[in-house]
């Protein structure tokens, strides 16, 4: 990817120019609304507001990236909207990919959209990454109108009949969810249960204690997981090669233009010769879609998504022996399929967000109203949606991304692609009216999750602390419930262990046994953290297992919904707890007595973080 003269937030308009390869995009400042316009196979700039206009300014990308990230600067950036629109012209369709119709059934018969797009790269907040990464380095990306509004409706008729068509249908529990059966006929449930790999390798089915709000239907469909593959695949690999120009015989430059190829790279995943050593091998063969209903306030809550292996064996035989050949597949990558219409058409709300793991604390000083502020932001969103609509013709293959500092938003729109690695914060908005369905499945990688990690662990990922230092420092006087203790060290107490199969039962028993021993050799150093966690064993003990975050729970699932949203969760929990000193009336002992659960709390989350990061 292009370097930027930008700081970190605001590269991310240039490498969405400098993203898209030899097709470009023209984006379009409109500085009165902030909006900007994004149209495909053009590398001009214009600062006309009209979507129609075909005025431009013809300089080059690159001496314009000063100019944009002026006009982006981030204190201006609270809320920019920015509309892809295809447009379709016949110059356009010379270029088509031409994807071959290789379904013979009758359930993929339709062919590729007439246009294809230009992958996007998402604008993304900071702190966006569960390891911290810069949003220049993580991988989201968009590809609008990769599929038809026909081969959508086809997908979603699939799930919905997939419990009943055993053909093309498995309701066998997946490896690492099962879905509750009822009585409904719908293919689609609510997610009820959840498979845990025990360390000696045997698996065992708890109930989830929050089941995620929002219905699943998972099948097998090996002729539309092949065709899914084939669309995307082409904007996954690596294109190094001297491109042709095809005025002239000799070879006119070179790309790099796999929207893998960041996090690859950082994830040491390339050598330097810039060759994948980490082979894409395709899409998990499991397909999911999901669907949320209004009426039911359907969601998907925050969260990280979760790595899924599978296993290929290839039986070889011959005259004198047959040979097994197992390959492992890890999924990194997830890719989303918008199978209807935000924004008001099939229905409002339902929006894919990126967010920021620290939303929380940087847009609250109370943790209890962490879900007031959500909503507020959700309002937010809302509001510029609809007053950004009118002003806007959105028509089906147009893709709506609103950038705010702690926020990415997507509207969802049939037929578009996102493609983003599976440690970034995200979830799906509530809706407010309507059904929302999306397809999820995820990008496989021929090695082992251990392989992976020894690889990523090459590496030295930034410090959460370090990075994660925006306005987090507690004053003494101030109000304990901002939760914000962050300006403390690392405790002595963080475990180094880089194993992800411990259970949160360990790691409690971990840090607490460490810091009992720690007490005994330090027991004249005030602000030692082991005897503030001593004190508040007891409690966070049971704030976690009030959580269902103790029992049966492995560090990284505890790690996921980020850890500002846990430390809300904790802290909410805590709080209702009485003490002894909030009995008894004293406030300023109370104070203190609060401050030091948000110690004790932060240490057990440096040291659940710590462990969990490959
Ligand atoms: O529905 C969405 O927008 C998000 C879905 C998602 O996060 C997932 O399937 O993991
Ligand atoms: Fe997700």
């Amino acid at each position: 990817m292009p370097s930027s003269g930008c700081s970190e937030n605001e590269a991310v308009p240039q490498q969405l120019l400098g993203s898209t390869g030899g097709g470009g995009s023209r984006i379009v400042v409109d500085s009165k609304s902030s909006s900007l316009v994004v149209h495909e196979n053009d590398n001009r700039i214009s600062d006309n507001d009209d979507d129609n206009n075909d005025t431009t300014d013809s300089r080059s990308i690159s001496s314009q990236d000063e100019a944009l990230c002026d006009v982006l600067g981030l204190s201006s950036l609270h809320m920019v909207t920015l509309t892809l629109q295809q447009e379709e012209k016949e110059e356009e369709e010379k270029e088509q990919v031409q994807v071959q119709d290789f379904c013979d059934n009758n359930d993929c018969k339709d062919s590729a959209p007439t246009v294809h797009s230009q992958p996007i790269r998402l604008p993304l907040p900071k702190n966006v990454s569960r390891y911290f990464y810069p949003p220049h380095q993580c991988c989201a990306w968009t590809i609008p109108n990769l599929f038809t509004k026909q081969e959508c409706q086809d997908i979603i008729d699939i799930a919905a009949h997939a419990n009943s068509n055993g053909t093309l249908s498995s309701t066998s529990p997946s490896s690492s969810q099962q879905q509750q059966q009822s009585s409904s006929s719908s293919s689609f449930q609510y997610v009820t249960m959840a498979t845990h790999t025990a360390n000696d390798g045997s698996q065992y089915s708890v109930k989830l204690q929050t089941p995620n709000p929002h219905k699943l239907s998972v099948f097998h469909h090996p002729q539309w997981v092949h065709r899914l593959w084939e669309r995307i695949q082409p904007y996954t690999q690596q294109q190094q090669q001297q491109q042709q120009d095809p005025s002239s015989s000799s070879s006119s430059s070179t790309s790099s233009t796999s929207i893998l190829h960041d996090m690859m790279k950082r994830d040491r995943l390339i050598d330097h010769q810039e060759s994948q050593i980490l082979p894409v091998r395709g899409l998990n063969p499991r397909l999911r879609v999901l669907k949320y209903d209004a009426d039911d306030n359907d969601e998907f809550l925050p969260h990280f998504d979760a790595t899924t292996t599978t296993t290929t064996t290839t039986t070889t035989t011959n005259m004198e022996s047959t040979t097994d050949n197992t390959t492992t597949n890890t999924s990194l990558v997830t890719v989303l399929l918008y199978l209807n219409d935000g924004g008001g058409i099939d229905f409002e709300g339902g929006e894919t967000v990126f967010l920021s793991n620290t939303v929380v604390i940087t847009e609250t000083k109370n943790p209890s109203r962490t879900v007031v502020v959500e909503e507020e932001e959700r309002k937010k969103i809302t509001t510029t949606t609809t007053t950004t609509k009118s002003s806007t013709n959105h028509k089906a293959g147009s893709i709506k991304i609103h950038v705010s500092e702690n926020a990415t938003v997507l509207t969802p729109t049939t037929g578009t692609v996102v493609l983003f690695e599976h440690d970034l914060y995200h979830c799906g908005k509530p809706l407010i009216w309507g059904t929302k369905y999306v397809l999820r499945t995820d990008i496989m990688f021929e090695m082992t999750l251990d392989e992976v990690q020894t690889l990523r662990n090459s590496r030295q990922p930034p410090s959460p602390l370090q990075i994660n230092n925006n306005n987090n420092n507690d004053d003494d006087d101030d109000d304990d419930d901002d939760g914000t203790d962050n300006s403390q060290p690392v405790s002595s107490t963080a475990v180094t262990t880089t194993t992800t199969t411990m259970t949160m039962q360990e790691l409690v028993d971990k840090v607490f046994d460490d810091d009992d021993d720690d007490s005994k050799s330090q027991n004249n150093n005030n602000n030692n953290t082991a005897a503030i966690l001593s004190d508040h064993r007891e409690s966070i003990i049971e704030a976690l297992l009030d959580l269902g975050l103790l029992e049966d729970t492995s560090i990284e699932t505890f790690c996921s919904p980020g850890r500002f949203a846990l430390q809300a969760m904790l802290q909410d929990v805590i709080r209702c707890v009485p003490t002894n000193d909030k009995d008894n009336g004293s406030s300023s002992s109370s104070r203190t007595n609060h401050r030091d659960t948000i110690r004790a709390i932060n240490s057990l989350l440096d040291a659940a973080f710590t462990a969990a990061r490959p």
